[in-house]
């Protein structure tokens, strides 16, 4: 059961009855709207393989690396795909956690697929943005263990995946990770900034979401961002290490833990799914974000120098 799934069964018996009996109906009303999108997108998907599953149920544990190139950005049908794969993880009696990579060198995920927010039709991002909200509440929300094995870039929605996580490696090498929204002409959402809060505090998201930092690897662990870094070779295997240890731990006592940590942050945006998605939609489609947006993609679409 999640986290969202048992904190509603904790708080039915409570005095905030009747208006959790609401937020719990609009989240399912949410949850439907997403049905038909998924069935869609196993029927498109079908033949592409946008990740891999490497279920060890023997240890307990499953890898699930991110496998839609050229950089993992996140798109409506990725997203949901995705989720349909946290569901089984979540549903699943033998896995008791998982190890989020990417099977791109260098790239983790590039954050959300920037087509998705310019010059969208208004259906379209708002079922986009309804499926990157279930994603986060899927991740932030599990009752399940997982680790992120950040072997690359990790900018934005990137950055959102790995902090949603329980604990995170990092390569060593030139990469990137950080909440970098404001470069873009953008604000962060408040969900994405809580969980940063959550995971750096509140002094130092402060100033990285105004600057719209990106953290080097030694940065990123010098601030806490990242838990630990590793050589690439290495970097599963320091992964499966720590999921050991993780999944040591008594399953009851970790979950009401986490879940206790993590209740009033997933809370406040399930209270407020729909109105998320108008600011998204009203935000997205003003002018002035769409020629930062604009400018953002071309400035992507440059010729790179030549390192050589
Ligand atoms: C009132 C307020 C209410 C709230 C309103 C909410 C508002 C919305 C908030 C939305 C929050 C946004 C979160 C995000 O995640 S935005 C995305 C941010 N991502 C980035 O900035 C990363 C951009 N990419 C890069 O920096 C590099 O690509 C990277 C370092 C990841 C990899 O570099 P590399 O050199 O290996 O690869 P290329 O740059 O050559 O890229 C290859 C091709 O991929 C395209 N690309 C890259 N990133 C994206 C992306 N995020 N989306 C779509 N496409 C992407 C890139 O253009 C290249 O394409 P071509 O091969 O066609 O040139």
């Amino acid at each position: 059961m999640s986290i969202i799934k048992s904190a509603f069964r904790v708080l039915r018996f409570g005095s905030a009855k009747n208006q959790l009996f609401s937020l719990e109906s609009k989240t399912c009303r949410a949850f439907s709207v997403c049905n038909k999108l998924r069935q869609d997108a196993s029927d498109a998907n079908a033949s592409k393989i946008n990740f891999y599953v490497d279920e060890n149920k023997e240890k307990g544990y499953a890898i699930l690396k991110l496998n839609k190139g050229p950089v993992n950005s996140l798109n409506l049908e990725f997203l949901t795909e995705l989720n349909i794969q946290l569901e089984k993880f979540e549903e699943s009696k033998e896995i008791k956690g998982v190890i989020l990579t990417s099977s791109i060198p260098n790239i983790f995920s590039a954050g959300l697929d920037i087509m998705e927010m310019y010059q969208i039709k208004q259906d379209r991002g708002s079922q986009f943005w309804t499926a990157l909200q279930e994603t986060w509440i899927k991740l932030y929300g599990s009752n399940k263990i997982y680790i992120a094995a950040i072997n690359g870039h990790s900018p934005a929605g990137g950055c959102l995946l790995s902090i949603s996580c329980d604990y995170r490696i990092m390569s060593k090498g030139p990469y990137k990770i950080g909440l970098n929204e404001t470069l873009l002409g953008i604000k962060a959402p408040f969900w994405f900034r809580d969980t940063m809060i959550n995971t750096i505090g509140y002094r130092e998201t402060e100033k990285a979401l105004q600057l719209g930092k990106l953290y080097s690897s030694e940065e990123a662990l010098a601030v806490n961002l990242v838990d630990e870094l590793a050589d690439s070779k290495d970097l599963i295997t320091k992964a499966e290490e720590q999921m050991s240890k993780w999944c040591a731990i008594p399953t009851v006592a970790r979950e009401l833990t986490k879940s206790s940590m993590r209740r009033d942050t997933l809370s406040k945006l399930i209270a407020q799914r729909e109105a998320d998605t108008q600011s998204f939609i009203e935000f997205t489609q003003r002018d002035s974000i769409q020629k930062s947006l604009r400018m953002y993609l071309e400035s992507l679409k440059k010729p790179k120098k030549s390192s050589a």
